[in-house]
């Protein structure tokens, strides 16, 4: 039985998947402070959190089985990523589900700005009718800079040409065609502050986004430029608004997100050009069902063995490409262990090179693969997707990754070179119409063999009665050999054997294989895992 812990508020019936599925326990505990968390969440396969619960190390480090981290949501910057790929725990998150709603809280937040809706209502409440003091700006032929121009952002960019706004928009990775598409036109941030009657923003809450406005761009804007920030606290300088808002440089801004979260003693709520919502950009009914409901199958996925798409800490895969590697899986991480069951001595470098057609995909799914099959040799269950790169790196594993034109005669072929201080093995496999996956080359030889089961690989010199000694002394101990491959390179010269056998072999029978004449060296290759 798996065990989740829910601890923000989610929607139920968005939740409803993972409540009902029998090999599930969900638990749901609202609100833990860091400590509560550290001490329960041990007890669990998942966790899954908005934007309040803060995952933080010391919450990674006492996860002793957790296996996933789902985010109902797109912004993760509450979940401390790098601790959880260096444990090897899948974060996960619902990108799609509340891109309208927050785009439409954006807009609705631009115009309760233009026309001081929020400003107007508090005066009403207090008994008055005044129509002097709430003498707003039209949207109608302003400039919107929208700074980040993903998912939210071009919603955005729809919305504001229905209002006859011109749109300008940076963002590191816009396209001219993209920009062309949504009818924006792409500048550099600095023009987009100059131009913008209104300024919003929309990236993610990165290194590089952080104070991404601050007092440089508030002394290259308009005079009276108007700012809404419904993404990030901390992408917009607090200080630097306040000032700007002080010396009348910026005529308003409407904040959703705030650089800490509840803002406590923040003088910006104080502003009277300032008006606020409490991080409501996603709370609609609608986005609260779809992100629930997203990350709860992707948890279920994640739980069950089965693929997920939306991991962001790891590269993610379009569904095309996935169905094509797909079959590959199994035979990358097979190559991977079986090699790294040949070598001796310490771990150096690892390649992967990709021939014939897999050279026209993005095969680095498939490289971690191979890598989790090298490092669980040595690290055991430890290992996984997520945290294999980290974990190669640093143990000081040079990996690399590449594409060869020589195809050798196979349609697809994966080859594997490990290097340690001692030895270099080489391996590559196959895949194979109609019948699977194959291991086709050990160093030199030629061999075809399906990647399963126990082994055991033989080297051996090519003299008669080498092959019948290993064959008896195997029958004489109860050992049945499903298969066998030989492979030479020339007559009387050096030889593999490679045995397919029903069940492991005790460390006797292997030392007697190995005192047997003609025997060079016996390695057994378990592939069972
Ligand atoms: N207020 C709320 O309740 C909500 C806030 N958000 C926030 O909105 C952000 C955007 O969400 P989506 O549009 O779904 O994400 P997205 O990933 O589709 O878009 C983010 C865009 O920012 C761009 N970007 C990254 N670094 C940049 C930089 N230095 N300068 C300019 N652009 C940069 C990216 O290229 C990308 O196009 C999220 O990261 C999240 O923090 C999202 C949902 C609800
Ligand atoms: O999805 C996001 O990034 C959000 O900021 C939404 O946050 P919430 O789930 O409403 O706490």
């Amino acid at each position: 039985m798996f065990k989740v812990l829910v601890s923000d508020p989610l929607s139920e019936w968005g939740l409803q998947k993972l409540i009902e599925a029998q090999d599930v326990q969900v638990d749901q505990k609202i609100g833990l402070s860091e400590q509560e968390l550290i001490e329960t969440i041990s007890e669990y396969d998942a966790l899954l959190v908005r934007s309040q619960t803060e995952v933080t190390a010391a919450v990674i480090e006492a996860a002793t089985r957790l296996k996933a981290i789902g985010r109902a949501g797109v912004g993760v910057d509450n979940i401390d990523l790098p601790a959880a790929t260096q444990k090897g725990i899948i974060v996960l998150n619902a990108p799609d589900g509340n891109t309208i709603s927050t785009a439409e809280h954006s807009f609705a937040m631009m115009i309760a700005l233009a026309r001081r809706i929020p400003h107007a209502y508090f005066s009403m409440m207090q008994s008055e009718w005044d129509r002097k003091s709430f003498i707003g700006v039209e949207l109608n032929q302003k400039v919107l800079g929208i700074i980040g121009l993903g998912r939210i952002g071009a919603e955005i960019a729809k919305r504001a040409k229905a209002f006859n706004m011109q749109v300008v928009a940076y963002d590191p990775f816009l396209t001219e065609e993209r920009a062309k598409n949504l009818g924006v036109q792409a500048a550099t941030i600095d023009e987009l502050v100059r131009q913008s009657d209104f300024i919003t923003v929309h990236t993610p809450l990165t290194k590089e986004t952080r104070h991404l406005i601050s007092s440089r761009e508030f002394e290259l804007m308009k005079q009276g430029a108007r700012i809404i920030n419904c993404a990030r606290g901390g992408i917009i300088d607090e200080r630097a608004l306040l000032e700007a808002l002080q010396m009348e440089k910026v005529a308003g801004a409407a904040l959703d997100v705030f650089e800490v979260e509840p803002p406590i003693n923040n003088p910006l709520l104080d502003h009277p050009h300032v008006i606020v919502t409490p991080h409501l950009g996603a709370s609609t009914i609608e986005a609260q069902e779809n992100v629930a409901f997203a990350v709860s199958e992707e948890i279920l996925h994640v739980l069950r063995n089965e693929p997920f798409k939306n991991a962001v800490n790891l590269p993610s895969i379009p569904l095309n490409i996935r169905e094509k590697l797909e079959p590959y899986f199994n035979l990358s991480e097979s190559l991977g262990k079986f090699v790294a069951q040949t070598a001796s001595g310490g771990l150096q470098e690892a390649r992967v090179t990709y021939s014939g057609e897999l050279t026209e995909f993005d095969t680095s799914s498939l490289s971690r693969s191979v890598l989790k099959g090298i490092l669980s040799h040595h690290l055991g269950a430890g290992v996984n997707y997520v945290n294999a790169p980290h974990l190669a790196k640093s143990r000081g594993i040079s990996f690399t990754e590449q594409k060869s034109p020589a195809n050798r005669g196979f349609t697809n072929l994966i080859t594997v070179t490990l290097k340690t201080n001692q030895d270099e093995n080489r391996i590559a496999g196959t895949m194979i119409n109609g019948y699977g996956s194959r291991i086709v080359k050990l160093d030199e030889y030629r061999i075809d063999i399906q990647p399963k089961g126990h082994l055991i690989l033989i080297h051996h010199h090519d003299r008669p009665g080498a092959i019948g000694n290993v064959g008896a002394l195997l029958g004489n101990n109860d050992i049945n050999i499903a298969t066998m491959q030989v492979g030479r390179r020339n007559v009387g010269g050096r030889a593999i054997m490679v045995l397919e056998i029903d069940r492991q072999v005790s460390a006797q029978v292997l030392d007697q294989l190995n005192d047997l004449s003609e025997i060079i060296s016996v390695r057994e290759i378990d592939l069972t895992q």
